[in-house]
């Protein structure tokens, strides 16, 4: 199995170029960075501080489509649509990690889904999967008494907040409690804000040093809270999960999934 990494200048990109040529079942078919990235023309494997491969990192999105038999993204927002697009008119599956992209984006990677098999992971390790189905469960049995507040802390470089794990684990507690997240969310507070709204799922995001990623979920009650977390401390989990993904991908008929699919998780 053929498989392409886009991004590959990045924190991810690298930790997944490690993954794909330590594993022998699977053979690195290019790997994509930046137009005008430095990293242009090098060999994959230097640019990882390896011996080389033979792969040299390209900056034209179609050649890792047409190298490769399944092609994993993580990237930026504008970037991962484009490549769905590519994706769908070649019919190539694709795994995007990519978090921050906007509802319209998403909607038209949606859309492109159609034409192609994609996997829209905003969180690929299978820790903050479970996470999401206990949140969801125990949302739907406590009631509105219990406020709902997400903490999310991540390393000084990450650019969007909240994360999209946050989003993904305020999604599983609306769903869980039977509410619209769009409506009931409170993104940010500041100033005056008044009293806490009843119902309301609030997020606060910290940013700091080297920190993978934190996550925990607040059911504050009276007199009690449940804290439900998952601390990562090895990036490595997000590309092995986004690796898994590929692998389920690749036999599947065009569609949108998600992890849970990936993993198995039914709607029962
Ligand atoms: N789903 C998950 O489990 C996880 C998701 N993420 C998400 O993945 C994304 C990447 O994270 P991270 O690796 O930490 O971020 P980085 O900023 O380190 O990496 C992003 C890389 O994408 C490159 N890039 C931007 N545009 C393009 C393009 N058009 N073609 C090819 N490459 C491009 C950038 O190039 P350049 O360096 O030249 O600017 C950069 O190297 C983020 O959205 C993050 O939130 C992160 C971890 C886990
Ligand atoms: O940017 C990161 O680092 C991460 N991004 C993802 C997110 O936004 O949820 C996943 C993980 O938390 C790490």
């Amino acid at each position: 199995m053929r498989v392409g990494i886009i991004g590959c200048g990045g924190r991810m990109g690298r930790l997944l170029l490690a993954e794909v040529l330590d594993d022998e079942r699977l053979q690195l078919g290019g790997g994509l960075v930046r137009k005008g990235s430095n990293l242009a023309g090098q060999d994959a494997g230097v640019a990882i501080g390896r011996a080389p491969v033979g792969v040299t990192l390209s900056v034209d999105p179609e050649i890792i489509f047409a190298q490769n038999d399944v092609v994993v993204d993580f990237s930026t927002p504008g970037a991962s649509l484009e490549h769905a697009t590519i994706a769908a008119a070649r019919g190539k599956p694709l795994v995007i990690g990519t978090t921050g992209i906007p509802a319209h984006e998403e909607v038209a990677i949606r859309q492109e889904a159609e034409r192609t098999a994609i996997v829209l992971a905003a969180n690929t390790s299978v820790g903050v999967i479970l996470l999401a189905e206990l949140v969801q469960r125990v949302a739907a049995v406590l009631d509105d008494d219990f406020d709902i507040e997400i903490v999310e802390m991540h390393h000084r470089r990450k650019v969007d907040a909240p994360s999209g794990t946050a989003l993904l684990l305020g999604d599983a507690a609306a769903k869980g409690r039977g509410v619209d997240l769009q409506t009931s969310s409170v993104r940010a507070r500041d100033g005056h804000t008044g009293a806490r709204i009843a119902g309301a799922i609030g997020f606060a995001a910290l940013r700091g040093g080297d920190v993978v990623g934190d996550h925990s979920v607040y059911f504050a009650g009276d007199g009690e809270r449940l804290v439900l977390s998952h601390l990562a401390s090895d990036r490595r989990i997000y590309a092995k999960g986004a690796i898994r993904a590929a692998r389920w991908l690749i036999d599947r008929s065009a569609g949108f999934y998600t992890m849970r699919d990936v993993l198995g998780f039914s709607d029962d």
